[in-house]
């Protein structure tokens, strides 16, 4: 979609254009809220403002519309699909996805939720050790870095999305 085209769109329909960045309402309004913007570079830095004031409530809502490294989305909505897209570098790796099974595994058991990482661009191995090396973390400092993980995969989708 144009930017032109985001800043005219009726406020629902333009809310629905960023429904699949991340599953945040109050994300979602606020950046359709602060439209018109005067370029994509504006659109962006409002976006990534917004997602700076994210909180642990925030993100466990966002992590629902998010599967498991590792294990291949369902379902054939547009989320799903970018899911599926994004962990694409996971491939067929029997050995590898039951590492990441057993690593999720440990992930949750200590965080008590999903493990979030941007996974485009990085190989099914890169994101087996970053999952191993933030089980190192404390639930605050754990936090902090699934938040900026899951601000990156909002804004790789938003500038797909609005370009
Ligand atoms: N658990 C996850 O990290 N999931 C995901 N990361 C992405 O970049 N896309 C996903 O679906």
């Amino acid at each position: 979609m144009k930017l032109s085209q985001f800043n005219q769109l009726p406020a629902e329909q333009a809310q629905a254009a960023l429904a699949h960045c991340v599953a945040i309402k109050r994300w979602q309004q606020a950046v359709v809220a602060a439209r018109p913007y005067a370029s994509l570079a504006m659109l962006y830095q409002q976006a990534r403002l917004l997602a700076e004031g994210w909180k642990r409530q925030d993100f466990v809502q966002a992590l629902a519309a998010h599967p498991r490294i590792g294990e291949r989305a369902s379902g054939e909505g547009k989320e799903a699909a970018l899911s599926r897209q994004e962990q694409a570098a996971v491939g067929a790796d029997a050995e590898l996805q039951q590492a990441l099974r057993l690593a999720n595994d440990d992930y949750e058991q200590r965080f008590g939720h999903l493990f979030l990482i941007r996974a485009k661009g990085r190989s099914g191995q890169e994101m087996l050790a970053e999952l191993r090396r933030r089980l190192a973390n404390t639930p605050a400092q754990e936090l902090e870095e699934a938040l900026a993980q899951l601000r990156e995969i909002t804004l790789l989708r938003l500038e797909e999305s609005i370009a």
